[in-house]
């Protein structure tokens, strides 16, 4: 388990490029198997989610050349399915969350895919329902192995048909869509989720041959083609780095460029950080924030009451950044309930932020209400696990801003989602040291 030792309370000043988006390249990734030719990927994140899946396809036989950092090239004309039956496959394709996006690929094209119960972070109950569900309703036979947590699906062809998701599931959508572009007929998804991680593939899978509109809403159309060729994709600046890297700034009180973020893609990221009284300005294709020299204050509501900040399937505010939202709470001016509502287990983190000093009520486990110090008082080092990615990044902010040396232990979880963070968060001033 590796460890973060982090002097904290020095300011951060210069540039910092985002990394290419996790939850793009994962789903990315998993279309190229959707096609026997060459597919082309750019900007793909050097992280340790991402580095399993590549190694998984290559097990699954697909051919992969690093052609430079961050891009490969990946060819899935002759892939060996028997290591889907094979204890490593349990194995390696239960670390990750991304993983499960494998299934409608090679359901539609080989007519099976299977996949042992998916990792990724603990942060409360992720069910499946939504993408086995769609496989269904495009004619296949689900089994679930209960013993060994293994599902499978089966079909010796897909036909297209309407399917209302009963939950607009990121993954569940893109493993849908990956499903639907080769079966016959057409399919309508409707309360399709819409991210633009899901646009991205989209796109992606248009450039590839399907025949996909509705891109960008909740109902899509997918009218099957008989087979994908290849294509060049570059993934889009990773979204949640950026609201990170907005954080960091704030809680640091530092002035920070964040190079070419893709503003059209953000959704409301910059207005939510905006109503905590954060300045960004937008240069070009880049995020400017100046020093808070004299901190940033919490706007309330019209009628006067308490701001809320809480998740919503695209174009509402990604749950992913909430954690990071509530630590920069805790140095603002003014009030601020955070309202996780889809996972049950994402706050508990808060605990960590209550020991450092700061003033948290964790009203139940989807709302902390969180009165800000306005920089009154400095929160205090300490020592903590990182339990989950997000919360990791948060955690680490906390410590970036506190009085005194912090220690984060399991930083892995960190590293899940943060390429190279020691040395990039180093590169602008900060003083990390790692441990493994
Ligand atoms: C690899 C990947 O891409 N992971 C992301 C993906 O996970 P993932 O695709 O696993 O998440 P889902 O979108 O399926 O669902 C996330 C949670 O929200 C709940 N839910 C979802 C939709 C909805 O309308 N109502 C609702 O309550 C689900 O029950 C679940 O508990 O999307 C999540 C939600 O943006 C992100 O946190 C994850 O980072
Ligand atoms: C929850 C996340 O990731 P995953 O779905 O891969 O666990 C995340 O990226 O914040």
């Amino acid at each position: 388990m590796g460890t973060f030792q982090i002097e904290g309370g020095h300011q951060l000043k210069g540039e910092i490029q985002p990394q290419g988006a996790k939850n793009e390249a994962l789903q990315i990734l998993c279309a190229v198997l959707l096609t026997p030719e060459k597919v082309t990927i750019h900007n793909i994140p050097d992280i340790i989610d991402i580095n399993k899946l590549i190694s998984l396809l290559g097990n699954l036989g697909v051919k992969i050349q690093k052609l430079a950092h961050g891009s490969y090239s990946f060819q899935a004309d002759d892939l060996n399915l028997k290591y889907l039956e094979s204890p490593e496959f349990k194995k390696e394709g239960s670390s990750l969350r991304g993983s499960i996006m494998i299934v409608g690929p090679l359901l539609a094209r080989f007519g099976k895919g299977y996949i042992p119960k998916p990792g990724g972070d603990k942060i409360g109950r992720r069910r499946l329902d939504t993408h086995f569900e769609g496989f269904i309703k495009l004619g296949a036979k689900f089994r679930y192995n209960r013993e060994e947590y293994f599902y499978g699906v089966e079909a010796d062809e897909l036909q297209g048909t309407y399917m209302l998701l009963d939950e607009a599931s990121v993954t569940g959508t893109a493993n849908i869509v990956m499903a639907a572009v080769l079966a016959k007929g057409t399919t309508t998804i409707y309360n399709a989720a819409c991210e633009p991680y899901l646009q991205q593939l989209c796109k992606m899978l248009n450039r590839m041959g399907a025949k996909i509109s509705g891109v960008g809403s909740n109902l899509l159309s997918i009218e099957g083609v008989e087979a994908l060729g290849g294509c060049d994709h570059t993934v889009l600046p990773d979204m949640i780095e950026i609201g990170s890297w907005i954080g960091l700034a704030a809680m640091t009180k530092s002035e920070l460029t964040i190079k070419n973020v893709s503003w059209e893609n953000l959704g409301n990221i910059p207005t939510v950080f905006r109503k905590l009284g954060i300045t960004l300005e937008k240069r070009g294709d880049d995020i400017y924030i100046p020093e808070h020299k004299d901190g940033y204050e919490i706007q309330n509501y019209i009628d006067g009451s308490i701001l809320t900040i809480a998740d919503a399937p695209w174009p509402g505010f990604t749950p992913d950044l909430l954690s990071i939202v509530l630590v920069i709470a805790t140095q603002a001016r003014g009030s601020v309930l955070i309202h996780q509502k889809m996972f049950e287990s994402r706050l508990f983190f808060v605990d960590k932020l209550i020991d450092m000093g700061a003033k948290i009520i964790l009203c139940d486990p989807h709302r902390a209400s969180v009165i800000g110090h306005d920089f009154k008082s400095q929160l205090k080092a300490t020592t903590m696990v990182s339990p989950d990615i997000r919360a990791g990044i948060s955690l680490l902010i906390a410590a970036l801003s506190a009085k005194g040396t912090s220690t984060i232990h399991n930083i892995e979880q960190i590293d899940r989602g943060y390429e190279n963070i020691d040395g990039r968060l180093k590169a602008i001033g900060a003083k990390i040291v790692r441990t493994a």
